[in-house]
């Protein structure tokens, strides 16, 4: 039986779930190398996540030099191919996320994935850190032919969960303007990858630890 506020919690995976700046960082410098531009910073690379690989790609040429559809069409299955081959060599969770995870799952909530990160990698990403079957439901950014900000995602991960009264967790802009485009209410994470202070992102809550999830959500439930 469910005695929690809301039958699904939906969650943004890189910044939110996971640390993936590492490994992010990593195959975007090999990308640019390839290109013959010069690295940038891991935490540079934190500011530039949550709009998807092509966007990752396109902020860290323009870090470097000039943009264009040509390099990143070079670029992009360039940085592919290493990413997935080293998705999770040092990408981990967010302290504290799995207990929350294993405490909401004991009170009958249901899991799921609403990310920008493709579904193919964001599949590969959480098999690889053994959490298939925490989740009941994935939608990346191209699962649907639109992806976050537009609630569409959204929607579809909570609907695909099972649906009923859901709550959404991100780190970015990107996710409170989905969730608010949604009409649902959202949780924001203050040691994700954010291109603005945590404070200013408009969520319902914010928590510096997941520790502090399930009481935010209980506050925001009302
Ligand atoms: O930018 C990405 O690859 C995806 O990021 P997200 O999981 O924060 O939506
Ligand atoms: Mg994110």
């Amino acid at each position: 039986m469910n005695d929690f506020p809301f039958a699904v919690v939906a969650f943004d995976l890189d910044g939110t779930l996971a640390d993936t700046a590492p490994d992010l960082t990593a195959a975007l410098n090999h990308a640019l190398q390839a290109l013959g531009r010069p690295p940038v910073p891991a935490e540079d690379v934190r500011h530039m996540v949550g709009h998807g690989a092509r966007a990752l790609l396109s902020k860290g040429l323009a870090a470097t030099g000039e943009v264009n559809e040509e390099l990143i069409e070079r670029g992009f299955p360039i940085f592919l191919e290493y990413y997935q081959s080293h998705i999770a060599d040092h990408s981990r969770p967010f302290e504290g996320l799995e207990a929350a995870l294993d405490a909401l799952a004991a009170r009958g909530v249901k899991l799921a994935v609403c990310t920008n990160k493709l579904e193919g990698l964001s599949r590969e990403l959480i098999d690889t850190l053994g959490w298939k079957d925490r989740f009941v439901a994935l939608v990346g950014g191209d699962t649907l032919p639109v992806r976050k900000p537009d609630p569409a995602p959204l929607f579809a991960a909570i609907e695909r969960a099972g649906g009923g009264r859901a709550a959404f967790v991100g780190d970015s802009i990107t996710d409170t303007d989905t969730a608010k485009a949604a009409g649902i209410p959202c949780v924001a994470v203050s040691f994700g990858f954010s291109d603005r202070p945590a404070d200013q992102l408009g969520a319902d809550a914010l928590i510096d630890h997941f520790d502090d999830l399930i009481p935010a959500l209980e506050r925001i439930a009302g």
